[in-house]
């Protein structure tokens, strides 16, 4: 039986258009339109999307549109808005939108068992944010020795860390109002460091977890809780520990006080959590300005993804990108090079965003996808990758696109760097667009006054093939308002590309059954007992424990 998908027309029309042999010709194209850049550019939300180095020409856009319109794109994004159960293996809603939301939004949440004012709800919780961050940069709530605070340690891992850390880091041009450490990992390296550089009277400790029950964040908030105990006595857990969680029987069982947790509905999936309780220490550390202008800057982008028509759509025709690359044309892969420094972190985070939202096999149905749904993402700032695995992406036997994120002003006053910075990331794009054939490097050679035989014989070594595609995402400048579009742009875009395959965006099931086999494997490196393992785990068991471990 054929996939509801795989059936309709723009499929077929996009399968035939992928398969012709000038589909990945992007060179030809952008030297043939001297208006390529302005028919391929969009802006919304204050930032600029330029498709122009891509392959995508005015046929296969109104195919890929013509397909978003088949899968009912636009409608599945609108019921996420409207709080109906888009995460049906879970029944839950997916309300992210709602945390960034001015309160008259009037967003309404179906919980399986009735509809509830989401609204109403982020912002009682969004308030007593508000009113504690106020309270510990005023210095009205201290720690247990009457000490003011100078730290705020946040414990958490996946999405209970990966935005918050991004977020703070991204956002480093503002003052610090207190000095943010993030550990995520249950190795005792990534503790134990941090722990052995703070002054326990002066930390506040952030339990994130929307489960409270994730073994590495329970195990390092254990660590923390007698750190903090035998420094200071039992009653530093009731002054200097925060939980954010959805799980507010866990956290009351931990000692956490009603007054010092921060709840959020099961209708904010982990990925999606920065923008609540989650992003406290966004608040504690940049500012509750800062916080608020990065929920503001995200609700534009909600906005726009609402309302835009669809040919004007950043997130749908980032969405609709992607999948011609990733689905119609086989590109495994993709990289994610944000030309700041301050945004080293993002590809960590769209990782788990992209990969954990749509690296699914089957559809809602529970029929497998006869199509690639999420490519691997990868990335690291640039320049930097230009120094390590940009070789790859110019001449090596993949195609693998890349996202290049650009800001047009820096926050520094270096502004002989920044050009260079600039310089490089429009002719990383040039380069991977256009190529340089066999020819003209030989040419090239020559013309340097390399004899005829050399240059032959490196010609093929130094040929750049081009047609290699790459997106653009330009910043006016790396700002909470900017950073928050962004961010919501790449949500929207992972959930209108679910939206188009038909599969849920808001599960992990994917993840359970290494936590669960780490459950068995625990006692026996405590005991050497390997009898109940595979052979291989207890192999390794043993030799491990042969080891010291
Ligand atoms: O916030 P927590 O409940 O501790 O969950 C932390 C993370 O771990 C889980 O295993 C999921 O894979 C992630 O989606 C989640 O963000």
């Amino acid at each position: 039986m054929q996939h509801p998908l795989t059936a309709t027309e723009p499929w077929a029309r996009l399968a035939a258009l992928a398969a012709r042999p000038d589909a990945g010709a992007i060179r030809r194209r952008l030297l043939e339109d001297p208006n390529r850049f302005a028919r391929l550019s969009r802006t919304g939300a204050g930032l600029l999307l330029d498709l122009s180095r891509t392959a995508l020409d005015d046929t296969t856009l109104e195919a890929l549109l013509a397909l978003a319109e088949a899968a009912r794109v636009t409608e599945k994004l609108a019921a996420m808005a409207r709080g109906e159960i888009v995460n049906t293996t879970e029944r839950r809603a997916a309300l992210h939108m709602a945390l960034r939301a001015p309160r008259d939004a009037g967003f309404r949440a179906d919980t399986g068992n009735g509809w509830e004012d989401a609204s109403a709800i982020v912002h009682a919780e969004l308030g007593r944010m508000r009113q504690f961050v106020a309270e510990v940069h005023e210095g009205r709530a201290r720690g247990a020795t009457g000490a003011p605070f100078a730290s705020v340690l946040n414990l958490g891992i996946g999405g209970s860390d990966l935005g918050p850390a991004m977020v703070t880091e991204a956002l480093a041009a503002l003052p610090a109002r207190l000095d943010a450490r993030f550990v995520s990992n249950v190795d005792g390296h990534a503790l134990a460091p941090v722990l052995a550089s703070l002054d326990p009277a002066r930390t506040l400790v952030l339990v994130a977890s929307k489960t409270f029950t994730t073994q590495e964040t329970m195990a390092n908030a254990k660590v923390v809780r007698s750190w903090l105990v035998s420094a200071l006595g039992e009653g530093a857990v009731a002054a200097q520990v925060v939980a954010l969680s959805s799980n507010a029987r866990a956290v009351a069982e931990f000692g956490v006080l009603p007054e010092r947790t921060f709840g959020f509905r099961d209708w904010v999936g982990g990925r999606f959590s920065l923008w609540g309780p989650i992003g406290l220490a966004i608040a504690l550390a940049r500012g509750w300005e800062a916080f608020a202008s990065l929920l503001a800057g995200a609700h534009a982008m909600d906005r726009h993804m609402l309302t835009a028509p669809a040919a004007e759509n950043l997130p749908l025709l980032l969405a609709l990108a992607h999948t011609w690359h990733a689905t119609f044309r086989g590109h495994a892969a993709y990289a994610c090079l944000p030309y700041d420094q301050r945004l080293a972190r993002l590809p960590a985070w769209l990782q788990q965003l992209e990969m954990e939202s749509n690296g699914k096999r089957v559809d809602v149905t529970g029929q497998p996808v006869p199509f690639p749904t999420a490519p691997v993402v990868f990335g690291e700032p640039g320049t930097n990758a230009q120094h390590s695995f940009m070789q790859l992406l110019h001449q090596g036997t993949q195609v693998i696109p890349a996202d290049i994120i650009i800001v047009a002003r820096p926050d520094h006053a270096l502004a002989e760097n920044h050009r260079i910075l600039l310089a490089h990331a429009l002719a990383q794009a040039a380069a991977l667009a256009l190529g340089r054939s066999a020819a003209e490097q030989e040419g090239a050679m020559l013309a340097s006054g390399m004899d005829a035989a050399e240059a032959r014989r490196l010609s093929p070594h130094r040929h750049f093939p081009g047609d290699r595609p790459s997106i653009g995402i330009v910043l006016p400048r790396l700002e909470p308002v900017s950073l928050g579009a962004l961010l919501a742009l790449y949500e929207h875009k992972v959930a209108a590309q679910a939206a188009l395959w038909g599969i849920n965006a808001f599960d992990q099931w994917g993840v359970e059954l290494g936590k669960t086999l780490a459950a068995g494997t625990l006692p026996a490196l405590k005991t050497g007992e390997t009898g109940a393992l595979d052979p291989a785990t207890g192999g390794l068991v043993r030799a491990l424990c042969r080891m010291g471990a």
